[in-house]
C-alpha cells in the first residue's frame, strides 16, 4: 500500500538560457588552482581527446585508467586547442594556449560541460538508477510509461539513448560529462521534460555525473560485479552510495529495502529517503499473488494487478518504476494502468511467444554464468512440472575463456535440453570455443547437449525440440543486433530468428 500524501516535485522552468561560451564563464563553475594565458576567449566546444581538439576548443587532461591523458597535451596544443585544463601544468607552454590547473580534471570537466551546455539538468525532471542489476529495465520502462503518460521524454541507456522515438546509438551505460550534457541540452531543446538515465559505478568514480541536478535517485540491488575496475567490493559500494550521497536535499532517493545494501545506501543522504519492498517495509510495498510464466500478478495499492513482466526480480523492477513515478507526481491508479500493459526492455527477459503451441520463447542478455543461473534460476520457478526448458547459449571470441565450461555447465544442468552455439566468435575458430564450453558439460548430462555451431541452426533445432507449453531461452545477445565473425557484424537478431523458426516450424 502506497501513503497518499506522497510528495510532488513540480515541473521546473523550462526556458533555456544561451550555451555559456566564454572561458571566464565557463572558470567560475570549476576550482581553479593556478592560470595562465588569457580568459578573455570564446569557446566552441570542449572535448576530452586530444585527436578532437582545435581552434575554440578546450582539452581536458584527464587521468585515464590505461593512460595519463596529460601526455596528449602536446598534441592538442599542436592541433590548435584555445584552453588545455589539466591537473599538472607543463613545463613548456605555448603562448599562443592558455592553461589552467586544477585539482581533479575530470570533475572541473563535469562542472564546465554542465555550464557550457547551460545547466540543462536543471530545466527537467531528471532521474537516475543505479545498481547491479534492472538499471536498463527500469530506466526503459520508465520511458516507455512517461511516453504513454503524454510526456516527450528522454533515455540514457545501456542499449540505447532516446529522445522520444528517435534512437540515438549508446557508447557507454553512462556517457562522458560533455556528451552527457550535451545530449540532456538536445533532450531539453526537443521539449523533454523527464529524462530517465542509467548511473554506472564507473560514471560516478569518473565524475561523469557530477554536476547534474537530479530530482531523484533510485538503487535496484547491489551484487558482486565489475571488481577488475573497482578492486574490491566496497570500492564499488561506495561509489554507487556516493551518487545517493550527491542527491540534492530537494531529491528523492528511492531504495530497494530487501537489498541487503538498500538501507546503507540511503545513510546520511540529503535527499528524502523513500523505500520499495515485496517484504512489507517502505512507502512502496506489494504483495507477490503469482510468479508465472504469462507474467507477475501482485498486490499492489490494495489493487491486484497483472503485469507482463516475469520473474520476482521484475516484482522490484515494477515497484521502483511505480515508486518512481508516484515520486514525480503522477496519478498512482493511471500508473499501474499503464505499466500493467507495457513490456520489458528490448533483450532484457523478453518473451516472444508462438502462436500455436503457445511455446514461451525468452531473449536474455545473459552472458556471464551470474546472469545465465539468475535467468535458469528464475525460469526454473515460473515453470509448470509439464514445461521443459530448452536453452540455447554460447560464449563470445577473444574475452574471458574460463567462463565457456561454466556456462556450458549450467546450461546442461538447469534446462532438459541444451543447444551449445555460437556469440560473436570474433576472430576465433567458433569450434575451438565450443570445444572449450563442452569440457564443463557433467558426463550424466551429455545425452541433453547438441551442439551447433551456427546459431540460426541452432535456435531451429531448439525450437524444433519443443513440445508445446515449453520454454525456449535464447542467451547472451539480448538486444544485439549482429553476430561478430572475423571484425565484421553480420546481422542477426535473436528475437527475429525465434520468431521466423516459431513461424517456420508451425509451432
Ligand atoms: C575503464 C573505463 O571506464 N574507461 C573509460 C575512460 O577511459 P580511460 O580512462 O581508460 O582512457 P584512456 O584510454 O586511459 O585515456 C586517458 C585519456 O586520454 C585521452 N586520450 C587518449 C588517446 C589520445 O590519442 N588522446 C587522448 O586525449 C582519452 O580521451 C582519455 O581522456 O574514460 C573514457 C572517456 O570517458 C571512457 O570512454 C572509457 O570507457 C571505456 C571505453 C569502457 O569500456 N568503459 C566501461 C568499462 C564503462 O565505463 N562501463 C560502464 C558500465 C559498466 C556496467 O555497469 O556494465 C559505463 O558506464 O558504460
Ligand atoms: N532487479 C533485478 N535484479 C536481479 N536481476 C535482474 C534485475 N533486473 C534485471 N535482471 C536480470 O539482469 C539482466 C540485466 O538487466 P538490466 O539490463 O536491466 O540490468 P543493468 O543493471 O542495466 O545491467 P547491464 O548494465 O549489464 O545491462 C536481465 O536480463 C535480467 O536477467
Amino acid at each position: 500500500m502506497v501513503r497518499l500524501d506522497t510528495v510532488h516535485y513540480p515541473l521546473p522552468n523550462r526556458c533555456l538560457k544561451p550555451t555559456l561560451k566564454n572561458l571566464q564563464q565557463l572558470l567560475a563553475a570549476a576550482t581553479v588552482l593556478d592560470q595562465r594565458g588569457p580568459t578573455n576567449l570564446t569557446i566552441t566546444a570542449l572535448t576530452l581527446d586530444s585527436r578532437q581538439a582545435g581552434p575554440g576548443t578546450v582539452f581536458f587532461a584527464l587521468r585515464g585508467t590505461a593512460t595519463d591523458g596529460h601526455q596528449f597535451i602536446a598534441k592538442a596544443v599542436e592541433q590548435g586547442a584555445a584552453v588545455v585544463v589539466c591537473e599538472e601544468l607543463p613545463a613548456e607552454l605555448n603562448p599562443a594556449t592558455s592553461y589552467v590547473q586544477v585539482a581533479d580534471s575530470a570533475e572541473a570537466m563535469a562542472w564546465m560541460a554542465a555550464e557550457f551546455y547551460g545547466h540543462p539538468s536543471k530545466k527537467m525532471q531528471l532521474v537516475g538508477i543505479t545498481g547491479t542489476n534492472g538499471k536498463t529495465t527500469c530506466a526503459t520502462m520508465l520511458h516507455k510509461l512517461f511516453r504513454e503518460l503524454g510526456y516527450h521524454c528522454g533515455l540514457l541507456s545501456t542499449v540505447q539513448n532516446q529522445i522520444d522515438e528517435q534512437v540515438i546509438p549508446s557508447t557507454h551505460t553512462t556517457p562522458d560529462a560533455i556528451r552527457l550534457n550535451e545530449l540532456l541540452a538536445d533532450m531539453l531543446r526537443a521539449g523533454c521534460t523527464h529524462v530517465f538515465m542509467e548511473v554506472s559505478s564507473h560514471a560516478v568514480v569518473q565524475h561523469r555525473v557530477t554536476g547534474l541536478h537530479f530530482t531523484g535517485g533510485v538503487f535496484t540491488n547491489l551484487s558482486h560485479d565489475h571488481l577488475d575496475y573497482h578492486g574490491t567490493f566496497d570500492n564499488y559500494l561506495k561509489a554507487k552510495k556516493k551518487f545517493f550521497d550527491d542527491l540534492p536535499k530537494s531529491a528523492f532517493a528511492l531504495s530497494n529495502a530487501d537489498d541487503k545494501r538498500g538501507a546503507v545506501m540511503q545513510q546520511n543522504v540529503k535527499g528524502r529517503r523513500e523505500q520499495y519492498s515485496l517484504r512489507g517495509h517502505g512507502e512502496f510495498r506489494a504483495r507477490l499473488l503469482e510468479n508465472a510464466v504469462h507474467g507477475l500478478h501482485l498486490e499492489l495499492e490494495g489493487r491486484e494487478v497483472q503485469f507482463r513482466l516475469i520473474g520476482v526480480f521484475n516484482a522490484y523492477n515494477l515497484l521502483a518504476i511505480y515508486g518512481t513515478a508516484v515520486l514525480l507526481g503522477e496519478d498512482p491508479t493511471e500508473v499501474l494502468t499503464v505499466l500493467s500493459g507495457l513490456t520489458s526492455a528490448p533483450g532484457r527477459f523478453e518473451p516472444v511467444v508462438s502462436g500455436k503451441a503457445r511455446i514461451t520463447g525468452i531473449v536474455d542478455y545473459a552472458h556471464t554464468p551470474d546472469a545465465l543461473e539468475n535467468v535458469l534460476q528464475t525460469l526454473a520457478d515460473i515453470r509448470q512440472p509439464s514445461q521443459q526448458i530448452i536453452t540455447v547459449v554460447g560464449c563470445g571470441g577473444n574475452r574471458d575463456g574460463a567462463k565457456r565450461p561454466e556456462m556450458a555447465r549450467l546450461a546442461a544442468v538447469l534446462s532438459e535440453r541444451a543447444v551449445l552455439t555460437s556469440d560473436n566468435p570474433r576472430f576465433e575458430d567458433p569450434n575451438d570455443i565450443l570445444a572449450q564450453m563442452q569440457t564443463g558439460v557433467p558426463v550424466t548430462a551429455l545425452g541433453k547437449v547438441l551442439t551447433i555451431a551456427d546459431r540460426r541452426e541452432a535456435i531451429k533445432t531448439a525450437v524444433a525440440l519443443a513440445q508445446p507449453g515449453d520454454i525456449v531461452l535464447v542467451a547472451g545477445k539480448g538486444h544485439e543486433t549482429y553476430q561478430e565473425i572475423k571484425g565484421v557484424k553480420n546481422d542477426f537478431d535473436d528475437k527475429q530468428v525465434l520468431t521466423e523458426m516459431f513461424e517456420l516450424l508451425g509451432k
